[in-house]
């Protein structure tokens, strides 16, 4: 990689995509790309559990750096962001992927974004070659004043944010949504509020925002930085010692991730009546759920979606994202067991 500084009008502009489990960053990414105006995006996915979906449910993808239909570049995190953000500068200077013009970085949802900016903003690397542009929350309004009640996480996505987006507001009514509206104004009165109706929304409302000179005010971005402060930051938020990688960690030994996965194709019913269920008896403590399920009867794969006790419509996708035909389905949860998790299956599949 050549050394040489970028002016910086030329840098390209990087977006951090955030917001609580569930909250529908990967449905506003997944609308974003598609817009005309955002065919020239490489998105960054980094993703919490033992079986990463996201980047399957943006659009079929696998690998490191994958072209998308809409012409977009799609990667996941694999070591640390600032090798995954030089690795795509120099593929595009080597013509290996299209000449993106801007990055999009979407965050877990338990991720604590401050880290992430402080990288972005401080680290000689990826400043050379990268500016950030905006910092963009999801904000659930059926789930989020709970979430901002609970989840420390979630206060910080929202108190960081250029621009917060309201989702499912088709699912909260007025008076919900008002509540958290003035909540949210109280949080973080700066910021511009945009509602996405299942992640419509315009583009030119969430991007070039100008140099953000907010976060470099900000008391948690101005902290001296380490030696190799942006792999820690990452680390920080999906690591080999963290809770964040689907482990008990230090940052919240509560929160647990379940995988499941299943090589024989489910019945509907059944499994409608495990998650359905979980979901309205322990969603308290079902931070999230997803999955992407073979089902019988259909030839498609189909994505299901829980967040807290919110269930929401099971969605066909076009097609597998590979030739890995197993559903697999991943519990974020906060207080519950696997066994309980199991033995709602198990009482599913038995019963008449
Ligand atoms: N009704 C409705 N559903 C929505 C809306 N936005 C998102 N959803 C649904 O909410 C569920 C979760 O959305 P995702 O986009 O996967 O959320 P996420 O923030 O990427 O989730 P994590 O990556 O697990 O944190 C999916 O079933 C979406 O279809 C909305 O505006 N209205």
């Amino acid at each position: 990689m050549s050394t040489t500084a970028i002016a910086p009008a030329l840098r390209t502009p990087v977006s951090l995509l955030t917001g609580f489990l569930g909250s529908g960053k990967t449905t506003l990414l997944g609308r974003l790309i598609r817009h005309p105006g955002m065919a020239d995006t490489a998105v960054i996915i980094n993703e919490f559990g033992e079986i990463g979906l996201d980047h399957h449910l943006v659009e079929a993808v696998s690998g490191e750096a994958v072209l998308l239909a809409s012409g977009c570049v799609c990667c996941t995190i694999r070591d640390d962001l600032a090798a995954t953000l030089r690795e795509l500068h120099d593929k595009r200077e080597r013509g290996e992927i299209p000449a993106f013009r801007r990055v999009v970085i979407e965050t877990t949802g338990l991720a604590d974004p401050a880290p992430i900016i402080h990288s972005l903003l401080k680290h000689a690397d990826v400043r050379r070659l990268y500016a950030l542009d905006s910092v963009i929350s999801t904000i659930d309004a059926v789930n989020g004043e709970a979430q901002l009640d609970r989840q420390p996480e979630s206060v910080k996505q929202a108190a960081v944010a250029d621009r917060l987006v309201l989702t499912k507001t088709d699912l909260a009514d007025e008076a919900r949504t008002g509540a958290l509206l003035r909540r949210l104004a109280q949080l973080n009165p700066e910021a511009d509020v945009v509602r996405a109706d299942r992640g419509e929304v315009d583009p030119a409302r969430l991007f070039e925002v100008g140099a953000l000179p907010r976060h470099r005010a900000a008391g948690s971005c101005d902290e001296p930085e380490p030696g190799g402060y942006l792999a820690d930051a990452v680390r920080h938020v999906c690591g080999p010692d963290c809770g964040h990688a689907g482990r008990p960690g230090r940052h919240d030994a509560g929160i647990r991730t379940h995988a499941f996965r299943f090589d024989q194709p489910l019945d509907w019913e059944r499994v409608s009546a495990w998650l359905g269920g979980l979901a309205y008896f322990h969603g308290d403590a079902l931070l999230r759920m997803k999955g992407l399920l073979n089902l019988r009867n259909e030839s498609a794969p189909v994505a299901v979606h829980a967040v807290q006790h919110l269930f929401h419509d099971p969605v066909t996708l076009a097609r597998w994202p590979d030739e890995d035909r197993d559903s697999r389905l991943v519990f974020i949860t906060k207080g519950l067991d696997r066994e309980v998790i199991a033995d709602a299956l198990a009482l599913a599949m038995a019963e008449d």
